[in-house]
């Protein structure tokens, strides 16, 4: 096993039936996923309780996915950067070492819903992510840190999403069990060979 979806945001101990860090450590799983829209919203993970996570796993050893994303409501209400840019700045925060630390942009409203982003509207959020780093973290941390897209991602769509410049791979779910996955990942390897 490469990842896991989640874990507990500090060490180990009566926290029944959470899964801690340094379980993942011990198992050797190099990777967790953190801040999934859907602990976020029925778990009521806030950002700065994910932003947290992340610090503690960070700080065990653990490669992080930090998820982000806006609701469909945000993004009619033209909330989108803000609602990501303060998820994201929870994790800066609290993050001074990003070289472990992937962000993974999911719109909720797309997660396992067959309703991709369209590849600009996926492009625009990266970019603004991108330069959102820049500006707040650093040049270094920005040009380094990938941005992958998650949210209905399929073997019809990963094509386009992956050109994107500032796509730089994805987070897949239900397409993952199916063999239209090698497509995706072919899709991913194209940049990161280029
Ligand atoms: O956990 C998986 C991601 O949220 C994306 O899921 P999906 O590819 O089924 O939309």
């Amino acid at each position: 096993m490469s990842d896991i979806k989640n874990c507990w945001v500090k060490k180990g101990g009566a926290f029944t039936g959470e899964v801690s860090a340094e379980m993942l450590v011990n198992l050797d799983i190099p990777w967790v996923i953190l801040g999934h829209s859907e602990r976020r919203a029925l778990l009521n993970e806030t950002n700065e309780f994910v932003g947290d996570k992340v610090a503690y796993a960070l700080a065990q050893g653990l490669k992080v996915i930090a998820c982000v994303g806006e609701t469909l409501e945000q993004r009619e209400a033209g909330s989108t950067m803000d609602v990501v840019a303060a998820q994201t700045k929870a994790i800066a925060d609290r993050v001074s070492n990003w070289s472990n630390v992937v962000i993974a942009y999911e719109p909720v409203w797309a997660i396992g819903t067959g309703k991709v982003a369209s590849p600009a509207q996926a492009q625009e959020v990266h970019d603004e992510l991108r330069k959102w780093l820049a500006k707040n973290v650093s040049a270094d941390v920005a040009a380094t840190t990938r941005i992958i897209y998650g949210g209905s991602v399929n073997g019809g769509n990963c094509k386009e999403l992956g050109g994107q410049a500032d796509v730089d791979g994805f987070l897949v779910g239900g397409a993952s069990l199916k063999p239209e996955f090698i497509d995706i990942i072919k899709a991913a390897e194209v940049k990161k060979s280029a």
